[in-house]
């Protein structure tokens, strides 16, 4: 009865697809187009295959190819900086012909979500790559957090994929008029970024979030309980992922994550859904926080004196349109708010990098005496 192009999975043959680039790749789907094709030759050259990476344990990943999904060995792409170890969402160059299967590269990541690990040990983590646009989920319910929104968005803007807020359970707010001020109020608060209000209990405002994330990746971002995982469950049109409950016990007894964190939507788009994603920090969104308060970085500019910390400076334009009631106090406070705590981030990572130089610079030192020494030794005398 329903034709079989709608199923989610395939199993093209290679053989006729492999010279096909662009849409009718079997990887366009996944997101492959002509600049990562163009990004892969040398790859191509090398005979490795390109796929794109699902999800990662220890050690080994998941990657769909054109001939489906591999398992591979991630030894080559595990160096030690943890902001370079292979993630859901890159694009990589597969040696599938002997065993185990490996990544030997992954493309340069256009796009990139990375957070703190730990407060004590400032460590980046990625979580997803190659994203375009970071869905950040807000409930319907309570009072609306923007201090909270601004931070999510802080962060996806530094990721540098496109923000967008859905406001869930808009069945919740039956008056379309107190709805409409609750979407303005979060519109004033957020610059260039698209605000919708949805209900995956009635579909309302669901056609225009499937329509905006079937051109490219997206991901989910929100506290919990925010409506995520039913968001998902609406965008795939299935239970693959059980709400509020994606972890499972395994054989062994351990909690393990039985889905794919990447999957592919049936009206087009990918969504990755790492549990790492969901209770992000931020993390070095200097420029996120900036992009979060365009408007006020825009005002600074007309700040009589470059340097205006906005406090009491006389012709800072920033107080101008507080007094003015252009701009909300509120805004300029989260917006210092959200610097302090990014100074804080970046001055632990700084310490952090030193360290590392530090070792760097042994290691080279130690090696080089070492070297020294063999050929003292006699070697090249
Ligand atoms: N009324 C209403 N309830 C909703 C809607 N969407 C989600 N919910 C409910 O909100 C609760 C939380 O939804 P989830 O999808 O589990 O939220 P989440 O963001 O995935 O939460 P975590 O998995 O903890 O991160 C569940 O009880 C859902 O049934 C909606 O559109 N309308
Ligand atoms: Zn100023």
């Amino acid at each position: 009865m329903s034709s079989s192009s709608s199923s989610v999975s395939f199993s093209a043959s290679a053989a006729s697809v492999s010279a096909a680039s662009g849409a009718g790749h079997p990887l366009a789907r996944y997101g492959w187009d002509s600049a990562w094709e163009a990004e892969f030759a040398p790859y191509a050259a090398d005979g490795y295959v390109p796929g794109r990476v699902v999800r990662v344990d220890r050690g080994q990943c998941d990657v769909v190819t054109a001939e489906g999904v591999v398992r591979a060995d991630t030894a080559f792409v595990t160096p030690h900086d943890p902001l370079r170890v292979v993630c859901t969402g890159d694009w990589a160059a597969v040696d599938t012909g002997g065993t185990p299967r490996y990544v030997r590269a992954c493309l340069r990541r256009r796009t990139a979500f990375v957070r703190s690990t730990s407060s004590q040990r400032s460590e980046g983590q990625i979580l997803a790559a190659n994203v375009d646009h970071a869905v950040v989920a807000v409930a319907l319910t309570g009072e609306l957090d923007l201090g909270r929104i601004e931070r999510f968005l802080a962060l996806a803007w530094e990721s540098g994929a496109q923000p967008l807020v859905v406001l869930t359970k808009a069945d919740l707010v039956p008056d379309p008029v107190v709805l409409g001020h609750l979407v303005q109020d979060v519109e004033a608060g957020a610059p260039g970024v698209r605000v919708l209000a949805v209900s995956s209990a009635t579909g309302e405002g669901m056609g225009a979030l499937a329509e905006i994330v079937a051109g490219g990746t997206s991901v989910l971002l929100g506290v919990s309980g925010a409506g995520k995982s039913t968001l998902a469950n609406a965008l795939l049109g299935t239970d693959t992922m059980a709400v509020g409950a994606i972890r499972e016990v395994d054989g062994k007894g351990r909690h393990t994550t039985t889905t794919r964190n990447l999957l592919v939507l049936p009206g087009g788009g990918v969504l990755i859904d790492t549990p790492g994603l969901r209770g992000v920090g931020l993390w070095d969104a200097g420029h996120g926080v900036g992009r979060t308060f365009a408007e006020i970085e825009e005002l600074a500019g007309e700040c009589r004196f470059h340097d205006c910390a906005h406090r009491t400076e006389p012709g800072c334009a920033v107080l101008a349109a507080i007094d003015a009631g252009e701009l909300p106090e509120r805004r300029l406070d989260s917006y210092r708010k959200l610097q302090r705590e990014n100074q804080r981030i970046v001055a632990k990572t700084d310490a952090r990098l030193r360290t590392e130089i530090l070792k760097d610079w042994k290691r080279t030192v130690a090696a080089s005496r070492e070297a020294t020494a063999i050929k003292r030794g006699g070697r090249t005398r």
